[in-house]
């Protein structure tokens, strides 16, 4: 296979040399859809240096102090990926593109930048390739609450490994850098605790959760590669357990779940036996991470989560205790592959991103709280 096709769906696509003139002629970046060479990508620097046309893709742009930006963020109508969206949209040198199928997401985690002359919503499912030029690709998109993944699995899988298929061959053609949103699941059900990312995890490749863990574990594969084969800037994050405002009421996660039972006076159900280990990361903490790992000067894989560590059950306390203290606890079935235990070890992100999160849960999910109470329209009573 040429080096420039990319693979869509089992055939073969070819990146740039077959697309139309017209398409070509609005790639102010067409050059680096080029077979790719030492040659070539010395001669690409330098013309850069010399010739304006060309500093959109540059780094010698940041040199001259032209910071505009322009940024994918792909999933960005999900939980996490819009509130990084508020975020990049706070900086006005910002352009922000968001590319989702809304399978999870909504237009409505949007709406407040709809119109906005900064930025652009795509209907696209990115197992298809995308023609976009932007300098930056935050790839978020894939399902991430178990019971939307294992909905249809192979659609995951499909995900997370043409997903991130293209976005890297967009990244290659347009010199973009690409950070992948990974997961703690690469640890699968871990046997070193805390978790640190020299740990090369314990995962069932032929489970129910695989083709999300799996799935993200190719997926970081291929962006180690495209940046050992074709010299892609990458960022690798692997988040943990996140929440906050703007999680899917019925999304299945476990604070989503315990917080709309509290509310709703429905027992809340801890899977058994309830002391497997989740930490919980506010989701601003989150968002402050994934932007410091992007701009910042280490590939990663990093780490970024709060080490607080909490069983099941003491979650389910405290929902109880801050939300709802009539609640009941109902101990349920759990699902298989259930990991036991999970805890960031999170050095990396303190030394090379100065990075730790700020959010206590205890202060976090009241914030939630009231995000969930206004969508459900019951307010909290006096
Ligand atoms: N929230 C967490 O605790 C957590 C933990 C680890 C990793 N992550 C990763 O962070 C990312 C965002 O997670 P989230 O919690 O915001 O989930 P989410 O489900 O709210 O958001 C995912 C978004 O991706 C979109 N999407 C899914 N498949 C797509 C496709 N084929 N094409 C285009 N868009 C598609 C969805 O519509 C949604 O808007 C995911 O990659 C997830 O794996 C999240
Ligand atoms: O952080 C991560 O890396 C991953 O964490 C989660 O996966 P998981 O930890 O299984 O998330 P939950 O579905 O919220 O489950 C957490 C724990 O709560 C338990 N749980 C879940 C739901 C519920 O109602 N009750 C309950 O006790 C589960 O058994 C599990 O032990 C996310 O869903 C993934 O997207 C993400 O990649």
């Amino acid at each position: 296979m040429h080096e420039n096709e990319e693979v869509k769906d089992g055939t073969s696509w070819r990146c740039a040399r077959d697309l139309p003139i017209a398409l070509h002629s609005l790639d102010r970046r067409t050059k680096f859809s080029r077979p790719f060479s030492q040659e070539t990508r010395q001669l690409e620097q330098n013309t850069a240096r010399s010739f304006p046309l060309f500093l959109w893709s540059n780094p010698a742009k940041k040199s001259l102090n032209l910071s505009n930006m322009r940024i994918l963020v792909t999933g960005g109508a999900g939980f996490i990926g819009s509130h990084l969206v508020d975020k990049l949209m706070e900086n006005e040198k910002n352009e922000v593109i968001v590319a989702d199928n809304y399978f999870t997401g909504s237009k409505v985690n949007l709406k407040k930048w709809i119109g906005h002359p900064r930025f652009e919503l795509i209907r696209h499912d990115v197992t298809e390739p995308l023609l976009v030029e932007v300098d930056r690709i935050y790839h978020l998109a894939c399902p991430a609450s178990p019971i939307f993944y294992k909905y249809n699995p192979v659609k995951t899988i499909k995900t997370n490994v043409m997903g991130t298929l293209n976005m890297l061959g967009l990244a290659k053609r347009v010199g973009a850098r690409i950070l992948l949103t990974s997961t703690s699941e690469v640890y699968g059900d871990p046997l070193v605790h805390p978790q640190n990312e020299s740990y090369w995890g314990n995962v069932n490749p032929i489970g129910v959760r695989s083709c999300y863990d799996e799935g993200k574990r190719v997926a970081e594969t291929l962006m180690f590669d495209y940046h050992r084969q074709h010299g892609i800037e990458i960022r690798i994050a692997r988040i943990f357990n996140t929440y906050g405002p703007r999680m899917n009421i019925d999304d299945g996660r476990v604070v989503s779940n315990f917080i709309a039972q509290a509310i709703r006076d429905e027992p809340l159900t801890v899977q058994a036996p309830g002391t497997q280990t989740r930490s919980f990361c506010y989701v601003s903490d989150m968002v402050d991470g994934l932007i410091r790992l992007m701009e910042g000067d280490h590939t990663g894989p990093i780490n970024i989560g709060n080490p607080g560590e909490f069983t099941m059950l003491e979650l389910a306390e405290n929902v109880k205790e801050l939300i709802n203290p009539k609640v009941k606890i109902a101990m349920v079935e759990n699902t298989p592959d259930d990991p036991r235990q999970r805890k960031p070890d999170i050095s990396k992100a303190k030394e090379l991103l100065g990075w730790e999160p700020k959010v206590k849960l205890r202060d976090g999910l009241p914030l939630m709280e009231n995000d969930f109470r206004t969508r459900l329209e019951r307010p909290r009573k006096c």
